[in-house]
């Protein structure tokens, strides 16, 4: 018993296998062959390397999103008239990277609390009977008070009165001149792997360019000022449309960057997208159509709370960074080869 285990340890270690190499003197299968190897290495070096770029390892980024716009609006309503400013036309004004342009607007000035008839058109009734007490309709103004009114045959509601006519949209869209406000995006981007951190006002842009610039895709790619019908121009909408209904546009950052170059070469590329506006003509049956929101001015007036309520159209700006940065890296270049190396016997089990 004793021997025999003896016998076996010595085996395992004291011996050693390895393939008999055979030399087939054969044009065919030589060609196979060397066209089988010729391949793998193609693939190794093209895609693996140069391609997909296997000596690198990556990083996404973390980021932070600025804005800030500027410019100033006008309208002349009824012979009322009035400047918007910066302050008036962006949702939140905070300048978070997710922000509203008001384009558009149904104003409902004086609202107070109160019993009123809904609108026309909505909520009708023919009696009373028709407008349970205490209870709401899904799209109503307020909590129907169980009269039925006879002038607009619409029930009656406990709510901010006079309640909001939204039936006919402005159009033209009384801020249309949004489509020359200026939007200025300061984006700041850290790679924690490789320690580096960006910000789109690279070297170069400093303060008196900043004053002068106007983002342009071939003369100035960099400038971090954008011209707001410019973006909606390339985001493929027109200003007309999206400016009545409102609508949603995505700016994109893309920061693509290779660190085994000089940091100064990581650059931002800008891009904008269309994520919804205004539809064609045949898609007027659509359930929803383009943007809007409702928003609210409270103010006292003689001891009562009143509010000026509008509904808002506007185009929704969402600042979505993209980064992906690569650096050499021994682990994934060995991967690479080893997998490489690996794939090379493929040739010889073919042939
Ligand atoms: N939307 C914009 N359009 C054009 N220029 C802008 C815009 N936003 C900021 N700027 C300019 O870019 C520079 C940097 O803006 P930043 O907000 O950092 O400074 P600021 O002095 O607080 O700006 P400001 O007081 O003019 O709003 C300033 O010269 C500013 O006037």
């Amino acid at each position: 018993m004793k021997s025999q285990i003896t016998n076996a340890l010595s085996d395992f270690f004291f011996e050693y296998e390895t393939p008999r190499q055979v030399l087939v003197r054969n044009r065919r299968v030589g060609v196979v062959c060397r066209i089988i190897q010729l391949g793998v290495l193609a693939y190794i070096i093209g895609w693996v390397f140069i391609y997909e770029k296997g000596y690198q390892s990556t990083d996404t980024a973390v980021s932070s999103v600025y804005t800030k716009m500027k410019g100033v609006g006008y309208t002349s309503v009824n012979g009322t008239e009035r400047v918007w400013d910066v302050a008036d036309y962006v949702f939140p004004s905070q300048g978070s990277s997710s922000f509203v342009v008001m384009t558009n607007y149904i104003i409902t000035e004086g609202q107070e609390m109160g019993k009123c008839p809904e609108l026309p058109g909505k909520h009708n009734c023919s009696s009373d009977a028709d407008c349970e007490g205490g209870r709401y309709r899904r799209t109503a103004h307020g909590e129907m008070t169980g009269v039925c009114v006879d002038s607009t045959k619409t029930c009656e509601v406990l709510a901010w009165c006079p309640v909001e006519n939204d039936h006919n949209i402005p159009d033209p869209p009384l801020l249309i001149s949004a489509e020359n406000y200026t939007l200025f995006i300061k984006n700041s981007v850290t790679f924690p792997l490789f320690g580096v951190t960006r910000s789109n006002l690279v070297e170069g842009i400093d303060s008196s360019y900043i004053r002068r610039c106007l983002y342009h895709p071939k003369d100035a790619p960099l400038c971090p000022i954008f011209r707001l019908g410019d973006i909606v121009q390339q985001s493929g909408f027109s200003i007309e449309n999206i400016a009545k209904e409102g609508g949603a546009i995505g700016i994109v950052v893309d920061w693509t960057c290779n660190f085994d170059v000089a940091v100064k070469h990581c650059k931002p590329k800008y891009n904008f997208h269309g994520l919804y506006g205004h539809p064609d003509e045949k898609d007027k049956v659509k359930a929803s159509v383009g943007y809007n929101f409702r928003y609210a001015k409270h103010y006292i007036e003689n001891g009562t709370e009143k509010r000026t309520l509008l509904k808002v159209f506007g185009i929704r700006f969402d600042i979505i960074v993209q980064s992906l940065a690569r650096k050499f890296d021994i682990i994934p270049t060995l991967t690479a080869i080893g997998s490489g190396v690996g794939i090379f016997g493929v040739a010889t089990v073919v042939c």
